[in-house]
């Protein structure tokens, strides 16, 4: 629609001179052009009427295009593992799906003007050559040197439009950071170091911004010397024409009009400027729309299974280094497995792995027999449940939070989950209790691991995994989220990202990581007469029992002598 009008609207533009030209030698000679002039009048109304027909379609476009482009992009991120998503930092993200989406958006409308920017030239010249060879051949001798600018534009514009972007994301990413961690900052006083952090690519941003301006400068004022120049010649032998009889006044005034309308090539300029600056910034976006799915198998799980989990062979690479190696690992269903470990030693990669929320560089993980890349998407979602150190809890209101998910709970199932959670005190005393908006729900951090807990429990499946879930939680509150969990929600295995040693305790099995390998495999006792194992817990070497940290149930015999705890063999993994 956009080319259509531009298109009618340069073809009126077109035309305009050659009537308007002949109209007046018309008038000149008999006194009366006839329908001439009316013809003269409806041209210039049409022209303005398509004008402002491409204005009101370009919006359109723009808005429509710009709309597309962000939803793939979108829809590709949504689509990617996870774990390549975290590998955006999320301004750039931002960035890419507002700005660039925006900037790309605008491709099809300014690829229309410049086509029809074309052809009013192109048009003009063919008319010219109509009114006089003579004044077309000195606008067409003319015509090289302007093309000449353009492509120059076009080739320096390229390399600082990209560079301005990726400056444009790096503050946004910068700026995303620092009001993530305000409370850090504050705290610690490093304000103005902070905004100076933020604040630092904004010279090289304004350096490519002049850079910019420059060459669109350059480029306009080349063409803005050479257009005048190529009028005035044209208007020069046209003069000469005229006195030598060869052309007439109407004529004359054509090709005046034309000689302009075939040197306004200068103008595609800008429209280059756009076009340019469209296509970096879709470069931008395909890059989160070309981003590795995650995709699904046509599998679903044998009916009623207990839910047993198994990691064969896996291996997660990531920066070319093994964060995870895990073979031969089987998790009985039904039962719960805490996984322990310093800090990084893999216990989120594992916890990740086992409920494919990224897939393993190598090997496979199975559930009731069956590789999870290759069931359904609706099975994994439905099967295995998650719950975070910091959920997400969205927008709606606190019931909608507990009950989006793969399944649509009752209400009284969103309750019951909430009560397990330990959530359903705190939700009552809310001014409109489960129906509050989250925006008017003012929560405390552990609060709000609630009711991400409650979510994870009102969705559970034969796989539950938590973690580092109850982090926030106190003692005397997880221990009561535990006993719920065991008591009302829907049994099935429990994998726990655990820090403390009474959750460990409580688990059927123990997983211990270290350095992303499987350092054993047991129960939290007989693991407890590892030093190593104790000094997870930054118990030392404290084997008496004293040092079982604050909170955990001193395991019998921890005094005894340290056992040696092997490596795990695949056969230690089946308790
Ligand atoms: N997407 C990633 N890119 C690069 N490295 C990663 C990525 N994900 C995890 N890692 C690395 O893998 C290692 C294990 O990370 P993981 O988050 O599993 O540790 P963790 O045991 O859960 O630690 P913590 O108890 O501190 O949460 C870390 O060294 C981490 O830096």
């Amino acid at each position: 629609m956009v080319l259509l009008c531009s298109v009618a609207a340069a073809g009126a533009a077109v035309a305009q001179p050659l009537v308007l030209g002949h109209t007046l030698d018309l008038l000149l000679r008999d006194g009366d052009a006839g329908w001439w002039l009316a013809l003269s009048a409806g041209l210039l109304l049409g022209e303005v009427l398509l004008d402002s027909a491409t204005s009101l379609c370009t919006g359109r476009c723009t808005a429509t295009w710009t709309a597309a482009v962000r939803l793939r992009a979108l829809r590709g991120l949504l689509r990617a593992v996870p774990d390549q998503a975290r590998a955006l930092p999320p301004g750039d993200v931002g960035t890419r799906l507002t700005l660039n989406a925006a900037d790309a958006g605008g491709a099809p409308a300014a690829r229309a003007a410049l086509a029809a920017s074309l052809i009013t030239p192109l048009g003009a010249l063919g008319a010219l050559a109509f009114v006089d060879l003579w004044v077309a051949a000195c606008v067409l001798a003319g015509l090289p040197a302007l093309a000449l600018v353009l492509r120059s534009f076009a080739r320096d514009t390229g390399a600082t439009v990209a560079a301005y972007q990726r400056t444009q994301s790096l503050i946004a990413s910068r700026l995303l950071e620092a009001l993530e961690g305000a409370a850090t900052v504050g705290a610690a006083g490093t304000v103005d170091r902070e905004r100076a952090r933020v604040l630092a690519p904004l010279a090289e941003l304004a350096e490519r911004g002049r850079h910019m301006w420059a060459l669109h400068g350059r480029a306009l004022a080349r063409s803005g010397v050479l257009v005048p120049l190529l009028t005035l010649a044209a208007t020069a032998v046209g003069g000469l024409r005229l006195a030598a009889g060869e052309l007439s006044v109407g004529g004359l005034l054509a090709a005046g009009r034309y000689a302009q309308l075939t040197a306004g090539v200068g103008a595609a300029a800008s429209l280059l400027g756009a076009i340019v600056r469209a296509r970096e910034a879709r470069h931008r976006t395909r890059e989160l729309e070309g981003m590795k799915p995650l995709t699904y198998g046509t599998r679903r799980l044998p009916p009623d299974g207990p839910g047993e989990v198994e990691l064969r062979g896996v291996r997660v690479v990531r920066d070319g280094r093994q964060v995870l190696r895990a073979d031969g690992v089987r998790v009985p269903g039904g039962s719960t497995v805490a996984v322990v470990g310093r800090g990084g030693a893999g216990k989120s990669v594992l916890a990740a792995v086992a409920g494919r929320l990224v897939d393993p560089d190598e090997g496979h993980v199975l559930l009731d027999g069956v590789r999870l890349d290759r069931l359904t998407r609706d099975a994994l979602r439905t099967e295995v449940a998650y719950a975070f150190e910091r959920p997400v809890l969205g927008e709606g209101t606190v019931a909608e939070a507990v009950a989006g998910g793969a399944r649509q709970p009752s209400r009284e199932q969103v309750r019951e989950a909430a009560r397990a959670a330990g959530a359903d005190g705190f939700v009552r005393r809310l001014p409109h209790g489960y129906d509050t908006p989250l925006a008017q729900a003012p929560l405390s951090g552990g609060e709000h691991q609630r009711l991400g807990l409650a979510r994870a429990f009102a969705h559970a499946g034969r796989l539950l995994v938590m973690d580092d879930a109850t982090s926030s939680l106190d003692t005397a509150t997880e221990h009561e989220v535990n006993l719920a969990l065991r008591r009302s929600v829907r049994p099935g295995t429990r994998l726990v990202v655990a820090h403390r040693p009474s959750v460990a305790d409580r688990a059927d099995l123990v997983l211990w990581l270290e350095e992303g390998e499987v350092r054993a495999v047991g129960t939290h006792r007989d693991l407890w007469r590892a030093a190593g194992y104790r000094a997870v817990f930054g118990a030392g070497a404290d084997a008496d029992g004293t040092g079982a940290a604050a909170d955990g149930p001193v395991p019998p015999g921890a005094g005894e002598a340290e056992p040696s705890v092997r490596r795990q063999e695949p056969e230690e993994a089946h308790p």
